[in-house]
């Protein structure tokens, strides 16, 4: 298994060209929240901001409208019952991260499922949280896309079949590959599983053990899709981004709140971007 060192980050982070603009660095659509986990849609949103998505749009539920928008002006927001301009917003990705938040009853059922059947090949779609469960418990073909799973151990349990204790490197590489995706695989020392081989992130702290610090991932794994071309580089930097700020924080912290993260992503990426 290698391990991810701070190389990843000048070696994914370039420094923006002079004549870029918001187009240049993707189109981030999140689907997620209902009536009770708003907050993990938030998070999520906030996080793919942060890390400097170009555009960002939430599908959510109507009940968390009006706090993302009080919360984070930088997002367009569409609620669930919108299924006509969810398929277009879904076509025009080009990173979907579905599942923070998103729970399980029927409607959470049925906006998994659209995003499944309309995503296409070009597209990367980041599969989290509620997502994963759902799509544990339903036999259904998975699309033909650029697939990351992000699950914490027990989702993986779910998904994968294999019991916590035997989540091993060759059982974990296993499965993925009947995936045929890319696996970050969330503990106290996260995982990530390609079709090249095994990453291991080399940082991260028990400060972290709090409600929303994967949501957070989720969000931050998706802008940084969205702008750096080389997919398994951008989830390796966003992961240990993710850990390294947390880090930092847990110097003078007992515990570290998702969105303290988020608001220091900016300056962590300006103090770490290749300086071409
Ligand atoms: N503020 C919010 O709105 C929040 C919403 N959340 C959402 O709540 C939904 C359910 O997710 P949960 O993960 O809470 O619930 P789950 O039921 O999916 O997973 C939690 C269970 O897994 C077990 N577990 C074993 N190993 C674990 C590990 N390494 N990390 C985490 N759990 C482990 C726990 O003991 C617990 O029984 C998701 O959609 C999630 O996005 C959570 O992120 C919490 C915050
Ligand atoms: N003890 C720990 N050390 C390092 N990282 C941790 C620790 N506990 C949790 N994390 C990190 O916090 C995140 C938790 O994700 P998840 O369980 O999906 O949270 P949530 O769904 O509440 O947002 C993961 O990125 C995981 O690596
Ligand atoms: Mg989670």
């Amino acid at each position: 298994m290698k391990k991810i060192t701070k190389a990843i980050l000048p070696n994914t982070i370039r420094q923006r060209p002079v004549d870029s603009y918001k187009g240049t660095y993707g189109r981030v659509v999140l689907i997620g929240g209902n009536r009770n986990f708003g907050g993990a849609i938030i998070m999520a949103s906030e996080a793919s901001v942060y890390s400097g998505a170009g555009l960002v749009t939430t599908i959510t539920d109507s009940a968390n409208q009006a706090s993302l928008h009080a919360r984070l002006p930088e997002a367009m927001v569409t609620d669930f019952s919108q299924h006509t301009q969810i398929t277009s917003l879904i076509q025009s990705a080009n990173v979907v991260v579905v599942g923070p938040g998103l729970g399980d009853d029927a409607n959470s059922i049925e906006q998994l499922k659209n995003v499944l059947a309309t995503v296409t090949p070009s597209q990367i779609v980041i599969i989290d949280g509620s997502a994963i469960s759902i799509l544990a418990s339903n036999n259904w073909n998975l699309p033909t896309t650029n697939l990351i799973f992000t699950p914490h151990q027990m989702e993986w349990q779910r998904l994968s079949g294999i019991k916590i204790a035997d989540q091993t490197e060759t059982a974990n590489q296993q499965i993925r590959n009947q995936l045929n995706a890319t696996v970050v695989l969330k503990s106290h020392r996260t995982e990530i599983y390609t079709e090249t081989g095994c990453f291991q992130n080399t940082l991260g702290t028990p400060a972290q053990a709090t409600g929303g610090m994967g949501d957070t991932l989720a969000g931050m794994i998706g802008g940084f899709t969205a702008q750096f071309a080389d997919t398994t580089n951008a989830v390796q930097a966003a992961v240990y981004t993710h850990s390294a700020i947390a880090e930092q924080l847990a110097r003078n912290q007992y515990v570290v709140l998702p969105t303290q993260i988020i608001h220091e992503i900016p300056k962590f990426m300006h103090e770490n971007q290749a300086s071409n």
